[in-house]
């Protein structure tokens, strides 16, 4: 098996949520080791076992121990490549199962964002070698320095399956989704939104930071940096999906590709002498809460206040306002809000942020904020009105 070509395909939760829909996959994993290729699995936990590991642990306690909560949710994953793992057993293909630090995936210490630093698959490359399908658990790794176990971030299991891919110089990294690849909006909200047959790597770095929930922000920076070959595809091989490419035929037209949102954004206010006194209170107040740093988005300071804007998963989001009850310098500033993001092939052009303004205005929508970056404009609108902006801005995007 040595020099058959090897392939990462990355199953997500919705495509793992049942017995049924595993034993499914189990075929056709089993399907491609068949055709010749050395098969590493990575697999995300059982439909929204994650969600339901927070929910049990804030049941338990109303400030989980993040080095805890680490420990609970790597469970998801183990679950389903134990089992991923046996149904490939009941098809007599040869298969074993391996968490992330089994695996090699060395990260820092940062607690529920942790960073990959190095993968080292030294058992993985041996049990391909024997032939077996390698399943492994995505989202987790362990810092080398403390043993601890970490988790990568929510949605993590793809940037797992980009550095493996990376690490075994894997032939090509799939990612496997119930949606048709990456769409010019979320299918949920614009139904009719179509799937890019091709998209750059800086498109796609602008709609995964700005919430295209559809991959890991740092799975596409790392398939990036690493030239790892990135697919989407749809699960059951219907559609074309997406490939990921260096760069895009075309001019430099500015044309709107996708529209993506960001659910819920939280303005922080700190008392502080100027912006670098203000970030070294922040700071200070993550470590002493044992939070990592969140997605800053944007700072200023005015008359002795630093503002600082951040997005995070929900329930750190949560545990960030909790800490900042008991904060004498640090307060919720405001309301929580939403973003939405129009990405562009090529430059913004400079009339954009202004179609987008009467775009929403039409719509009786008024967005308080908006930041522009070399292909993307993104404006805050109030939470309520964040599905409402998505689909009216969806009107700008140019379908070919
Ligand atoms: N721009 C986008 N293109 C496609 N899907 C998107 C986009 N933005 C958000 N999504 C959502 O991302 C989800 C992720 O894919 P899915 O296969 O359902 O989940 P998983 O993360 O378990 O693989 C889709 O259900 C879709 O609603
Ligand atoms: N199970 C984790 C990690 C993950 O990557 O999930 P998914 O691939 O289903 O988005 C989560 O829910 O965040």
């Amino acid at each position: 098996m040595r020099n058959h070509p090897i392939i990462v395909q990355k199953y997500g939760g919705v495509c793992l949520e049942t017995p049924a829909k595993i034993r499914a996959v189990a075929r056709s994993l089993a399907d491609l080791h068949g055709r010749g290729h050395r098969v590493v699995a990575i697999v995300s936990a059982m439909g929204t076992t994650t969600d339901q590991l927070i929910r049990m642990a804030y049941q338990v306690s109303p400030a989980p121990n993040r080095r805890e909560l680490d420990m609970l949710l790597t469970t998801g994953e183990r679950i389903s490549m134990s089992l991923m793992s046996m149904a490939l057993s009941d098809l007599g293909v040869s298969a074993i199962s391996f968490t992330g630090s089994q695996a090699g995936v060395m990260t820092d210490g940062s607690h529920s964002s942790a960073r990959i630093l190095d993968v080292r698959p030294i058992r993985v490359r041996e049990e391909l070698d024997r032939g077996r399908v390698v399943v492994l658990a995505g989202f987790q790794g362990v810092d080398p320095a403390t043993r601890e176990i970490t988790t990568l971030g929510r949605g993590g299991s793809d940037t797992t399956a980009v550095a493996m891919a990376a690490a075994l110089k894997a032939e090509c990294c799939e990612i496997i989704k119930e949606v048709d690849g990456i769409c010019s909006a979320d299918p949920r909200i614009v139904p009719d939104a179509k799937a890019l047959r091709r998209v750059d790597f800086a498109s796609l770095s602008e709609m995964c930071f700005w919430g295209a929930k559809i991959l890991h922000f740092r799975s596409v920076e790392l398939a990036q940096s690493q030239d790892v070959p990135l697919v989407l595809k749809r699960w059951g091989g219907v559609g074309h999906g997406t490939e990921v490419m260096k760069e895009v035929a075309g001019m430099e037209n500015g044309k709107v590709l996708a529209v993506n949102s960001m659910v819920r954004i939280e303005h922080v206010e700190i008392d502080s002498k100027d912006l670098n006194h203000g970030f070294e209170k922040f700071a200070q107040h993550l470590k002493q809460n044992s939070l990592s740093w969140p997605q800053l988005l944007a700072s200023g300071f005015t008359a002795g206040k630093t503002s600082m804007t951040v997005a995070s998963d929900s329930e750190w989001l949560d545990a960030l306002l909790r800490t900042l009850e008991r904060s004498e310098d640090l307060r919720k500033q405001r309301e929580a809000s939403s973003s939405v993001s129009l990405t562009c092939f090529g430059a913004v052009s400079s009339e954009l942020p202004f179609r987008a303004l009467q775009v929403l205005e039409h719509h009786g929508i008024v967005p308080d904020k908006y930041v522009l970056s070399p292909h993307s404009i993104s404006l805050f609108v109030p939470l309520e009105s964040r599905e409402d902006s998505v689909k009216a801005l969806h009107s700008l995007v140019q379908q070919t």
